[in-house]
């Protein structure tokens, strides 16, 4: 397969990164022009417009932010054809992009950051134009990335708040443990050591071991030990209120985004 990717940003460029061993040849087009030289100097092919891009590829990638997508849909309209338009913009769907494209075949995916390290979670819903033999194809190729999930398109906003920005609000568990060990008087770099290779750890025993996070809890706070202390601050201040709303607030908000 060969790969067009529109935008080199974050996520243009993580998967240009974790598609590389397992496409023919992927090409890159960006507005930026620093984007671009960034791409050629991390080995990628960049074309000079959308035109070149669409003839050098079977698959599309628009990666580009919500605010950009329809003046490069409108400009897609007349040149894609057959091939397969992937689109990872947030909050766009199915729909609205058949509405500016016409009847085309349309993969829509939401990855997350992590497909930079090729542990994405991705999430694809597909319309009527994409046959079974484009997705196959899809799924062997974009499972170089990390996991695929295929759901129902209008679980995607929610598969946005939950795994699309999850890292982030994973980061920010992790910053939290990071200031915590450095108030407790460990370095910077240990305390970050600590913080990663715990959550890590952590989720590695969940993957291999299997039952619900709560089971485990009950064999990590001993009675009346020092874990059920910290568990009783975070269930005073409704820690898992704040991170149920926070998924329903970050879901509500990619509705409203195009
Ligand atoms: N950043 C993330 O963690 C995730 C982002 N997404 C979605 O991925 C898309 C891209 O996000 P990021 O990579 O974070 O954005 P970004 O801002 O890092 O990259 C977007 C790129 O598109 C380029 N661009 C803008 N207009 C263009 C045009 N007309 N033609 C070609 N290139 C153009 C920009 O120069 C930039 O390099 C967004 O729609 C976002 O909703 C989805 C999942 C996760
Ligand atoms: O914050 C955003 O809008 C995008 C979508 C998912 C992650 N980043």
């Amino acid at each position: 397969m060969n790969v067009g990717i529109i935008g080199y940003g974050n996520m243009g460029s993580s998967f240009a990164k974790g598609l590389k061993e397992r496409v023919s040849n992927i090409v890159v087009f960006d507005v930026s022009e620093e984007k671009l030289k960034k791409a050629l100097e991390e080995g990628f092919g960049t074309a000079k417009d959308l035109s070149f891009l669409v003839k050098s590829s079977d698959l599309i990638m628009l990666a580009v932010k919500p605010k950009d997508a329809k003046a490069v849909l409108e400009s897609l309209r007349d040149l894609l054809g057959e091939r397969v338009l992937l689109s990872i913009v947030a909050g766009l769907s199915i729909g609205n992009i058949e509405s500016l494209l016409g009847k085309k075949k349309i993969i829509r995916a939401m990855p997350n950051i992590n497909v930079v390290v090729q542990k994405g979670v991705i999430a694809y819903a597909c319309n009527d134009k994409v046959s079974e033999q484009d997705k196959e194809e899809f799924v062997i190729v974009f499972s170089a990335c990390g996991s695929l999930y295929q759901i129902a398109e209008d679980l995607i906003d929610a598969f946005t708040a939950l795994a699309g920005s999850g890292p982030a609000f994973v980061f920010k568990f992790i910053s939290a443990l990071i200031t915590a060990g450095i108030r407790e008087g460990f370095s910077y770099e240990v305390s970050r050591g600590i913080a990663i290779d715990t959550v890590l750890g952590s989720c590695e025993l969940l993957k291999a071991l299997g039952g619900h996070p709560e089971e485990w809890i009950t064999r990590v706070a001993s009675p009346g030990g020092t874990t059920v202390e910290g568990i009783k601050v975070l269930e005073d201040r409704a820690f898992s209120g704040i991170v149920i709303e926070c998924i329903e607030k970050t879901r509500e908000k990619a509705k409203k985004l195009c």
